[in-house]
């Protein structure tokens, strides 16, 4: 009989691995972008990733989330390989600002909406209860009153949050941010910043976010990254020690209930 070591019982307790990148390369044709990057991203985690223009960052989100094919090397998401994952609404994905074009046809009302639908139910009926969730939505991001406008008669930090709402409204279990606050006013920045602590303290979902806010990054994962790779930099903060995992299912959440 095999007896798991205390850090394999941890992790079969709590800290399941959400997203593992195994000698991961890319190369945009001659360009090599990424080679060989391992690193594992696990349940509650947030990760900060930090580098200069132009380092890859942009680059790893897109291979990880499937808009981009590694050159070599593997993506496992919640332990599948990305190439067999099928549950994307597990995953919230909010690309670098996106501008629209002034006259795209739609409300915010409906992007926000848009985000229900994975790739396989494009078309599925709106119901009472999706109509729910995304008022929810535009509530937790404060844009309840723009619904009605065309997104593309926003201003720039408006659409960003409507992109945020539209990330939210699956209930994802991994969030995925490329610069999120870029061109959001300092106080939207604060309040945005204090909704994903809430996230990921209180809600135990995982994040990855791409930052030049180093004094946001550092104020609440660290001073030093815990991994470098090149000009990247991975800061890591856990919800909890490690350490408590090793504690029955019950216990760990009666403590963690504990500490709200
Ligand atoms: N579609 C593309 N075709 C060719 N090269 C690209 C493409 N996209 C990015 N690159 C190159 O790949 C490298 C990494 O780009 P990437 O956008 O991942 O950087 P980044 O770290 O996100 O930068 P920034 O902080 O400016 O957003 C850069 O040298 C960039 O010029």
């Amino acid at each position: 009989m095999t007896l798991l070591s205390n850090a394999a019982a941890e992790q079969a307790v709590c800290h399941r691995e959400i997203i593992c990148l195994d000698q991961l390369s890319f190369a945009f044709g001659p360009q090599q972008v990424l080679s060989d990057l391992s690193f594992t991203i696990r349940e509650r985690d947030f990760v900060g990733l930090i580098g200069s223009n132009g380092a890859g960052k942009t680059t790893l989100l897109r291979t990880i989330v499937g808009l981009l094919k590694p050159t070599s090397g593997k993506v496992s998401l919640f332990g599948t390989a990305a190439e067999r994952f099928k549950d994307w609404q597990w995953i919230g994905y909010v690309p670098q600002r996106n501008h629209f074009n002034p006259l795209f046809p739609a409300t915010v009302r409906e992007v926000v909406l848009s985000g229900l639908y994975g790739r396989r139910k494009l078309f599925k009926r709106i119901s009472r209860s999706d109509i729910t969730r995304s008022e929810d939505a535009l509530r937790t991001l404060h844009i309840e009153d723009l619904a009605d406008k065309r997104i593309g008669a926003l201003s720039g930090g408006q659409q960003q949050r409507v992109f945020l709402a539209r990330a939210l409204i699956n209930n994802p279990k991994l969030l995925i941010l490329d610069e999120p606050l870029t061109g959001i006013d300092t106080e939207t920045q604060q309040n945005f910043f204090h909704l994903i602590r809430h996230m990921h303290q209180k809600h135990n979902i995982t994040f990855l976010m791409v930052s030049h806010d180093m004094d946001m990054v550092r104020s609440y994962l660290g001073e030093e990254p815990k991994m470098r790779y090149g000009k990247l930099g991975f800061y890591v903060r856990h919800s909890h020690d490690l350490e408590d995992c090793v504690e029955t299912d019950l216990l760990h959440t009666l403590r963690k209930e504990g500490q709200r």
